[in-house]
């Protein structure tokens, strides 16, 4: 449930006239997703995302969102466009939140992808990749190797009541990638939570993608390593080689990994995996029982962890063996 601010009828048709949208028909709240309060709105313009940013995104990365999103729309990728307000500026203040209005994009999420929605998706972030290069303003990735220690210190003596020897086996993961992350592989602005439910289809083909709200600058490699855990295990635990291929083409029709890039996926991998797991573990420990929020389960993210621990080569996510040359 992701409504955490109300909205009085007054308050909301007072922010309308800042913009040159039509006259307020209709307002619901939207019940998916987490960090923010979010509004469908219908005018006599159209429909629009109303969001309202709570407390988790910091007011300073808002014009690198907004901006974002605005720059990727005008370079041809099907993302929300940041409505402007008369005053020309993206962002204004609601129920004593910062809010704004986005285009509305059709399509809906894909609860069971298969291998053809996967090398969209792979297609898809490359083009985001591809169409921010030249994006200016910076926002560095406040979840990379450096911010997870002092994330799972947050977590770590109550690890074991999740499960027994799980501060062990975390402790360990994360000594061995702040070892071995890679350094000096090709940087820009990655999406950083592609997960299905901010990708939209409409049939089988990719509509649009949202949510851009961990966006920042990192690795390029990461982004098809967090998607590589999103998208191409089954319910049952098990990779499934055909979506990775899928993914990896996809991506590589677009933008080609070097040979750094694919041999550095697996540890990319481990470290997407510990990312979600210590974010999901922190909620699963910190969100009071009875919490309107689904808890996502991190030991999701642990079983995936272990895979990519006994992974020896970027092959075995389907990439081409040809690839893996450079
Ligand atoms: N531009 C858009 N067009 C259509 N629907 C949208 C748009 N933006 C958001 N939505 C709807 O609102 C829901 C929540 O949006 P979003 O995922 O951005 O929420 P959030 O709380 O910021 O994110 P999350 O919890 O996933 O990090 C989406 O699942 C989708 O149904
Ligand atoms: N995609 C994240 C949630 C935050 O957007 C997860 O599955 O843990």
């Amino acid at each position: 449930m992701a409504v955490y601010t109300d909205v009085s009828e007054d308050q909301l048709k007072s922010f309308l006239t800042e913009y040159d949208v039509g006259t307020l028909l209709s307002c619901k709240g939207i019940a998916e997703g987490v960090e923010n309060s979010n509004f469908l709105l219908k005018t006599t313009t159209g429909f629009y995302i109303l969001t309202l940013y709570e407390k988790r995104v910091a007011a300073a990365d808002l014009p690198f969102f907004l901006g974002l999103m605005d720059h990727l729309s005008q370079n041809g990728l099907s993302c929300p466009l940041p409505i402007p307000r008369l005053d020309g500026e993206s962002l204004g203040e609601l129920a004593g939140r910062p809010a704004a209005m986005v285009s509305f994009l059709d399509g809906a999420w894909l609860r069971k992808p298969q291998a053809i929605h996967c090398r969209e998706v792979g297609r898809a972030m490359a083009e985001m990749h591809v169409a921010g290069a030249d994006f200016q303003i910076r926002r560095e990735n406040a979840l990379t190797v450096g911010n997870w220690r002092p994330l799972w210190d947050g977590s770590r003596t109550r690890a074991d009541e999740v499960q027994p020897g799980l501060r062990a086996e975390i402790d360990q993961a994360l000594s061995d990638l702040e070892l071995h992350w890679p350094q000096g592989l090709p940087e820009g602005v990655i999406h950083a939570d592609l997960f299905p439910d901010n990708v939209f289809f409409i049939e089988d083909s990719l509509s649009g993608l949202i949510d851009f709200y961990f966006a920042c600058n990192d690795f390029l490699a990461y982004d098809v390593a967090i998607c590589l855990n999103a998208w191409c295990f089954e319910p049952d635990g098990a990779f499934n080689l055909t979506k990775g291929m899928a993914l990896i083409d996809g991506y590589q029709s677009v933008r080609p990994l070097s040979a750094a890039e694919a041999e550095a996926l697996p540890v990319l991998s481990r470290g997407a995996a510990l990312r979600f797991f210590l974010t999901r573990l922190h909620d699963w420990l910190t969100t009071p029982e009875g919490a309107l929020v689904v808890k996502k389960d991190p030991l999701e993210y642990l079983r995936k962890l272990r895979f990519h621990r006994q992974i020896g080569s970027s092959v075995e996510y389907g990439l081409r063996r040809k690839d893996m040359v450079s």
